[in-house]
């Protein structure tokens, strides 16, 4: 029988323009964090380089490259699933803002690539086009793991209920997402967007951010956040380096779902959510 309870860990890791330095960093942070218990650790989006499209493309690499091969080694060595925030990847001569996820053997159990890019244009505050260098994702993914199954998807993609609706509909009760708000859109909508993704679907929702460095051209919000399946922060960092922990109780997604069953209440006749995506 599944277990019923697990801990998870969400890695928000200062990241600087020293990809050496963010990967030592970033695996000594996987070892603590398992050292303190968690059987699922994340890390934040673009965890090994800093985030703006100028550096994707002097950071990509290839997958398996030197960035996964250490997620690889150090989900290995620490016996924990791992999802691996995200890198910028090279394939084809594209480049895509991709998590990867290793089992506890350090296998490669999942690759998402962003399906929605981060292309804002708010007047007088930030403007950002992640599409000037990136290409799009075209696939959902979700794994397993002995707890429960799992989604998976980066930053923007949080602000698409639709993609949260089908990971539940195919059985997710937590839904992960690295991701890097900034200091317009964080304070504005980075808890609010997780809360309504746990509370629609009634399920955990975790995001990993990396932390705040003010001199950075882009300036990360943090706060990475463990929202419940009703709807309520359970927790949270502040906007420094930090691991925060928290239990994942699957029997609340059960009983939340159970008592409030607005999965089994919904009106196929009027409306209707469809799952293109082939994987
Ligand atoms: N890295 C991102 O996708 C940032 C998303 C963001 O800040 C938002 O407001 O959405």
């Amino acid at each position: 029988m599944a277990a019923s309870k697990f801990k998870i860990a969400l890695v928000q890791l200062f990241v600087t323009a020293n990809k050496s330095e963010n990967l030592a960093r970033a695996s000594k942070l996987i070892s603590q964090a398992a050292g303190g218990g968690a059987n699922l650790v994340a890390l934040p989006e673009c965890f090994n380089s800093p985030y703006g499209t100028k550096y994707f493309p002097e950071y990509a690499e290839k997958i398996p490259g030197e960035s996964t091969n250490m997620l690889a080694k150090a989900a290995k060595d620490n016996k924990v699933f791992l999802v691996g925030g995200s890198i910028p990847e090279e394939d084809g001569g594209k480049l895509y803002n991709t998590s990867t996820v290793f089992n506890p053997e350090g296998e490669l159990i999942a690759k998402f690539r962003k399906v929605h890019l981060f292309d804002i244009d708010v007047p007088g505050k930030i403007r950002f086009q992640e599409s000037e260098t990136l290409s799009p994702g075209s696939g959902l993914v979700t794994f397993d793991t002995p707890y429960c199954k799992v989604g998976l998807a980066i930053c923007y993609d949080i602000r698409f209920p639709e993609l949260a609706q089908i990971y539940t509909r195919r059985g997710c009760k937590l839904l992960l997402y690295p991701g890097a708000f900034n200091m317009t859109t964080g304070p504005a909508h980075w808890e609010l967007l997780q809360r309504g993704r746990a509370l629609d679907n009634q399920l955990y929702v975790g995001t990993i951010s990396p932390a705040r460095d003010e001199k950075a051209s882009y300036v990360a919000w943090g706060h990475s956040t463990l929202v419940n399946p009703w709807g309520e922060v359970v927790a949270k960092a502040g906007h420094e380096e930090e691991i925060v922990y928290s239990d994942v109780d699957l029997s609340y997604v059960d009983e939340v779902r159970s008592s409030i069953p607005t999965s089994n209440q919904r009106r196929a006749d009027i409306y209707k959510l469809q799952d293109m995506s082939q994987n």
